[in-house]
């Protein structure tokens, strides 16, 4: 895959290899839960390691540090803006160096023509603004090889089904968007919508080298909002308010 001149290959050859293969669980808590407390990531990191990950998906400088001060493994590290159309995840060269600071082994950033434009050039800037692998989150074909030409070490189809040009989101993940980004040769990262074992592994046959679960795994408000709502009380509320 195309590599900026300075990046240091031998950190990617780590990181792949330790995640090739591999589950990478994101730990992130939206906004207004509980849960969102640099402590709490730390914990959750934890337990999900015990639990088999093999790297870690990590969002802001305070919970990444959180996160490396207890493991050594892969953290993927990604700083949310909120207050857009959507959460922009690492717009800016300063977020990315901030995220390196904080000890991310790589930045994840928006790869998408909505933040960016369709020459990308602000996720080039977020690439040679630090040393380690970039994981560009695109939502389309065509922002991944473009992410690939300005030196993205991986690319994530995370994105897929939250852009202008990607929507509507498909109920689950994006396979094609994955299939057709490792038929051009780009190491993939299946990430979004990845709800069950069954998809983990279909993502895999699509051609993930890795594959990213957050909310199924670390978010027990997701969870349990998807169980309350086909109970008789969520209807009569339901009924009650049409
Ligand atoms: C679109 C966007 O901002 N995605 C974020 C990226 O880090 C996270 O909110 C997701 O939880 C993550 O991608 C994992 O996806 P899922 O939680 O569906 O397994």
């Amino acid at each position: 895959m195309t590599t900026t001149e300075g990046r240091r290959p031998v950190d990617l050859d780590r990181i792949l290899a330790s995640v090739r293969g591999g589950l990478v669980v994101s730990c992130q808590a939206p906004t207004g839960s509980p849960l969102r407390d640099p402590a709490i990531t730390a914990v959750v990191a934890r337990a999900v390691l015990l639990g088999g990950a093999a790297g870690l998906r990590v969002n802001g400088p305070d919970d990444v540090a959180a996160v490396r001060a207890v493991t050594d493994v892969p953290v993927i590290g990604l700083h949310k803006v909120e207050g857009g159309p959507r959460p922009f995840i690492t717009p800016t060269p300063d977020l990315a160096r901030g995220l390196v600071a904080a000890g991310a082994d790589v930045v994840a950033a928006d790869a998408s023509v909505q933040v960016h434009g369709p020459r990308l050039d602000g996720f080039g800037a977020v690439v040679a603004a630090v040393d380690v692998p970039v994981m560009a989150d695109v939502s389309t074909l065509e922002e991944g090889l473009r992410a690939a030409e300005l030196g993205a070490a991986l690319v994530g189809t995370t994105l897929s089904g939250y852009t202008p040009a990607s929507t509507p989101a498909p109920e689950g993940p994006d396979l094609d968007l994955v299939a057709a980004l490792a038929a051009e040769g780009l190491t993939v990262v299946a990430e979004g919508r990845i709800r069950t074992p069954e998809a983990v592994a279909a993502a895999f046959d699509a051609g993930a080298a890795a594959v990213v679960v957050g909310g199924a795994i670390t978010d027990p408000l997701l969870t349990a909002r998807r169980f309350a709502a086909v109970t008789p009380r969520a209807r009569d509320t339901a009924e009650a308010s049409a």
